[in-house]
């Protein structure tokens, strides 16, 4: 286990180059099975979920490199392998195999996923879109066992019952390679699911329609990737890092953003007084000011996203006046932070799934616990306002997604060290 010691108080300034998205990388990563050649991906983040997916393509003899921000997978000579337990607990994206294991192969069993612990996270979606396509679906010990039948996989509408991103991409990847057409209604409209259907039309996939709520998908016999694709920058970073700057900052610029991906997110935190400068892909966050207090609720995109209700807490809590409330409808149970934040001095609290939050003056360092990646932004952002030391536990969960993190808030001016915890 890692833990990250802060040592807080510090204004940060700087410049700070936002990785590739993690959300898109998990699926582009299980999406390169789907291709009989090699692939290559761009801009890849230096994220443990990367490391955990390279090792279950290990498993399926996929060879992959990866080397400072490129990552090279070989599939052409897969085997068809059961993915049963391991590594997929580790991260939440592995389930993205069974979608492609199905596209490529026509039969997947994979473990049940790992992931982030906020609250129920059903894949119900997942299997009827995989059931409407033609496929058996069996949950046995844990395992999710998956079967076309003989003549294959056919096309089918499925309309999502929510816009679920990995149903939708789960549905994509399985559907690319089926007879006919599919259709997706209710798809989710996130910028990642756009990036994954760009990979695969790049390969030889007719997928139109990425990016608003109806997809349609015309098989096709088999994928060949022919050109590296550049990954989306991470538009949840690149949030944690203009949440960052406001509360702390003393004029921090952050490169390598898409601005309309951040629309609902820069709207919400400028309304609260964050003065920000957009240049063509990149944002400068003036030094931090007086900030007012602000209401937000959690939607599917181009909502505000449940990714960053957690980092962007601790700029209410630098609000001067007023009461501060966060609804997350997206995930009602993600607010494990509130009580790590309360131990840091915060005046904050839970009421009926609720989050209110008051002005807090000054944190405190203390010890925390990173109970998932966004919570353990959200504290590493509260340790470097606060006076003192900040220890937190468990900082693998903020490793899963966030590139390079040590460097980039020290090179920001920060006094941060990740190191092995001690054995206690
Ligand atoms: C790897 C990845 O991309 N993870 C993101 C993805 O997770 P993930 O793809 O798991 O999240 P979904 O979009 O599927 O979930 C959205 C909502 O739908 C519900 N649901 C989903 C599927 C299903 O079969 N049944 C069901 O009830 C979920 O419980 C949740 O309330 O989108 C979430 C919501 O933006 C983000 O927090 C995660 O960072
Ligand atoms: C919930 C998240 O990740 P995952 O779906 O990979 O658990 C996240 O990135 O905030």
């Amino acid at each position: 286990m890692k833990q990250m010691i802060i040592h807080g108080g510090k204004p940060l300034q700087g410049d700070v180059w936002i990785g590739g998205a993690k959300n898109s990388t998990v699926a582009l990563i299980p999406a390169s099975i789907l291709s009989r050649t090699p692939v290559t991906l761009e801009g890849v983040p230096k994220i443990a979920d990367v490391d955990n997916l390279m090792d279950l393509l290990s498993e399926m003899d996929v060879v992959s490199d990866f080397h400072n921000t490129t990552l090279r997978i070989n599939p052409e000579h897969i085997k068809m392998s059961p993915l049963p337990s391991g590594k997929i607990k580790s991260l939440r994206a592995s389930y993205y195999f069974m979608g492609a294991l199905l596209g490529r192969f026509g039969k997947a069993v994979v473990g049940f996923p790992g992931g982030d612990d906020i609250g129920p996270r059903p894949i119900d979606q997942h299997i009827k879109g995989f059931e409407a396509l033609g496929a058996c679906v069996k949950n046995e010990n844990d395992q999710i066992k998956i079967t076309s039948p003989a003549e294959g996989l056919h096309g089918a509408t499925i309309h999502l019952a929510m816009p679920s991103v990995g149903a939708t991409m789960n549905i994509i990847m399985a559907s690319v390679t089926a007879k006919g057409q599919t259709i997706i209604d209710n798809a989710a409209k996130e910028p990642e699911i756009i990036d994954l259907a760009t990979f695969l039309n790049n390969m030889g996939a007719i997928i139109r329609g990425a990016g608003t709520d109806s997809i349609r998908i015309e098989g096709v016999k088999q994928l060949q990737a022919k050109t590296p694709h550049t990954i989306i920058p991470d538009r949840i970073e690149a949030g944690t890092y203009i949440s960052l700057a406001g509360c702390i900052g003393n004029g921090i610029c952050i490169h390598n953003i898409i601005e309309e991906h951040l629309d609902s997110y820069l709207a919400k935190v400028e309304e609260m007084g964050v003065v920000i400068d957009a240049t063509e892909d990149s944002l400068y966050v003036y030094p931090a000011g007086d900030l007012k207090m602000t209401q937000i609720r959690t939607s599917s995109y181009p909502g505000f996203a449940t990714d960053l209700q957690q980092p962007v807490t601790p700029l209410l809590l630098s609000a001067k006046s007023g009461e501060g409330v966060i609804i997350d409808q997206i995930y009602p149970k993600r607010i494990g932070h509130i009580e790590q934040l309360r131990k840091m001095g915060a005046d904050i609290k839970v009421e009926d799934n609720i989050i209110l939050i008051h002005p807090t003056a000054k944190l405190h360092g203390t010890k925390v616990s990173a109970g998932e990646i966004r919570a353990g932004a959200c504290l590493m952002i509260a340790g470097l306002m606060a006076d003192g030391e900040t220890v937190i536990d468990n900082a693998d969960n903020i490793l899963r997604g966030y590139d390079r993190v040590q460097e980039k808030l020290r090179l920001l001016g920060a006094d941060v060290k990740i190191q092995d915890a001690p054995n206690e």
